[in-house]
């Protein structure tokens, strides 16, 4: 059985659920369970802490998991990234009251409330800056206006958190985080159907199906507009003057393509959503 570990709780935990699910997987029925077994997808699930999730995946005691890059990095674990997953994107930043760090140099000698001390640390090393990390759980932001340091390095979405706590991004990126697949060992058998599976779901709800008819003689110019993943699909009509044409498209630009094909000379567009795919 491939033994998978999975977000428990927190930002990633419902969509990486979700996602296992499109793929075919049977979760946890209860939300409380640790665990749960997928026989007939040869699989069982163990339901982690996120951050923790690299240490069992780095140890081998399980074969793959999801998490974050942030939490992968920070963790130092064996495992490494084998696929991103395209959902749970985040910056991860340094933050401290309006003006009063610029640049990277600003932060030397203070003290910097982190939960990612390893990232972070790491981080600061690299660029030959000194500071005081101060390593707390979670709400880091507070950490400032509360006195216990100058600034913070943590995950940014929208901004909204750290700005309610009068606080500014400063200094360069930490880094560019997303979801992401790890293992220590990405040749075990298993592995490569899991991930088959996770990329037939991430192409699924990247692209649609469309279908469109098509004066033969414009076949060439709709070809370029609709070019699809390898060539479009063309089939006669019973009218020889028309052809049916279908391709892939990316999701984003449907409308476009539609406005596009519409001009050309193409009808009967129409537009259909993928549930699975193996490419
Ligand atoms: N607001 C967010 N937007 C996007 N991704 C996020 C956000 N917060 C966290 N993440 C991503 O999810 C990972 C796990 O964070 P999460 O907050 O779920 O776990 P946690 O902080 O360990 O747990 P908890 O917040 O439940 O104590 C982060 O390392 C980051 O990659
Ligand atoms: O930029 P924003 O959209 O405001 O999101 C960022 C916030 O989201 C996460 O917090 P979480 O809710 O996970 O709480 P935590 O600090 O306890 O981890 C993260 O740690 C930031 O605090
Ligand atoms: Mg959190």
């Amino acid at each position: 059985m491939l033994r998978i570990a999975v977000p428990n709780k927190g930002s990633l935990s419902e969509t990486a659920a979700h996602m296992l699910a499109e793929a075919g997987y049977t979760g946890r029925r209860d939300p409380r369970a640790l665990t749960s077994a997928d026989a007939r997808n040869g699989v069982e699930f163990f339901y982690l802490r996120p951050r923790d999730i690299a240490t069992y995946v780095g140890s081998g005691a399980l074969d793959v998991g999801i998490t974050g890059r942030d939490l992968l990095l920070d963790s130092g674990s064996e495992a490494r990234e084998i696929q991103t997953l395209d959902f749970g994107d985040s910056t991860f930043r340094f933050a401290a009251p309006p003006n009063t760090v610029r640049t990277l140099d600003d932060l030397g000698g203070l003290r910097v409330a982190t939960s990612y001390p390893g990232l972070v640390g790491d981080f600061l090393a690299r660029h030959g800056v000194t500071a005081d990390l101060i390593r707390l759980d979670g709400a880091v932001e507070s950490a400032v206006r509360l006195g216990v340091a100058d600034a913070v390095a943590d995950v940014v979405s929208t901004g909204a958190t750290l700005r309610a706590q009068g606080l500014e991004i400063a200094g360069p990126v930490i880094l560019e985080s997303t979801a992401v697949l790890i293992s220590a060992q990405p040749d075990r058998p298993g592995i490569a159907t899991l991930q088959r599976r996770l990329q037939g779901v991430l192409v699924a709800r990247q692209y649609v199906l469309m279908d469109y008819d098509l004066p033969r003689e414009l076949l060439e110019k709709a070809q370029a507009v609709t070019p699809g993943l390898e060539s479009p699909t063309v089939s006669p009509l019973a009218d020889s003057g028309w052809v049916a044409v279908r391709a892939m498209v990316p999701r984003a630009d449907v409308n476009h393509v539609m406005d596009e094909l519409y001009d050309l000379g193409a009808r009967a567009i129409l537009v259909g959503s993928i549930h699975a795919a193996r490419l």
